[in-house]
């Protein structure tokens, strides 16, 4: 039998490709009062592609290394080892400098956004901030397009973000990551902090722009409800290795691993179903 732990064999072209991913960190809590602190590998060897133009969930309980896995696709983190490819070229142990024509085509968004957005600052301004540091514009008109396109009224760009509801301001984290037009955009539990109903809406919203702007993204969730209806094709990991990955119909029907299983039981019922992601 082919497990669906091997090296995924996709239609799709990969935009990131991940081979035989390492990462540890210093384990601080035991560090001995002379010398360095042992090390706690937290990545074991992860192989994965994330395809172009589809969604990628990453799913597993908290401390599977879901955020550090996505943090190494963005290059936040470098690995200790292996391979990472983005569109080909091997990203995983650039510079900063050499990262740097890189970055705006590698963003994330994050899951709190009162804590990733400035507070003095308008959304307008938020939005073009980082326009003008790629040197793409930072208009007025390019934040209120951007607005308009996750669904928020123009003149939002002259409000504050605590002027602004969590899933308001969700919308205003996913309008500054596509005003800048990145070829891939890691989401890492964005809809975590918000209630049931603004959930909805920010999936359904992303959703829609992934449809209409073909992004490639990577959706890092412990929810597999929400993978289930926004995923092309889901990556269970477990204590930092890979359990489970394919296409998300594939993994949800015959789940091949005892911790997908465990995950997929713990989804609550009634199951959502499509009427749940209607605006
Ligand atoms: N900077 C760091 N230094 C030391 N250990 C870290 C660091 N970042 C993460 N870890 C550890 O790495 C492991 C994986 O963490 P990670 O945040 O990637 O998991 P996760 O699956 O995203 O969890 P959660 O769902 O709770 O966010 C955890 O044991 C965590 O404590």
């Amino acid at each position: 039998m082919t497990h669906t732990t091997d090296i995924p064999t996709q239609t799709r072209p990969a935009l990131l490709s991940v081979r035989d991913l390492r990462l540890s960190f210093p384990d601080m809590a035991n560090k001995p009062l002379l010398g360095p602190a042992p090390r706690t590998e937290v990545l074991k060897g992860l192989s994965f592609d994330i395809p172009a133009g589809q969604i990628t969930g990453i799913v597993g309980e908290s401390g599977s290394g879901k955020s550090t896995a996505g943090r190494v696709l963005v290059r936040l983190l470098e690995p200790d080892s292996g391979t990472v490819l983005f569109d080909g070229e091997p990203i995983g142990h650039l510079t900063e400098d050499a990262l740097r024509p890189l970055r705006r085509d590698l963003q994330m968004i994050f899951q709190d956004p009162m804590s990733s957005l400035n507070p003095r600052h308008k959304v307008g301004r938020l939005i073009a901030q980082p326009l003008k540091r790629y040197g793409r514009g930072g208009t007025r008109e390019q934040a209120e397009d951007a607005l308009r396109r996750v669904g928020l009224p123009a003149d939002f760009a002259d409000r504050y973000p605590h002027q602004l509801s969590g899933g308001q301001r969700q919308r205003v984290g996913i309008a500054r990551a596509i005003a800048l037009e990145p070829r891939f955009i890691l989401a890492d539990e964005i809809v975590s902090g918000l209630d049931v109903s603004s959930q909805a809406q920010v999936l359904a919203l992303l959703k829609d722009l992934a449809a209409d702007m073909g992004l490639t993204m990577a959706f890092i969730s412990h929810d597999l409800s929400v993978i289930r209806h926004l995923c092309d094709n889901v990556i269970v990991l477990n204590r930092g290795e890979i359990v489970e990955q394919g296409p998300v119909e594939q993994v949800f029907d015959t789940p091949q691993s005892d911790i997908t299983k465990t995950l997929l039981s713990a989804i609550p019922l009634p199951e959502l179903d499509d009427d749940w992601f209607e605006d």
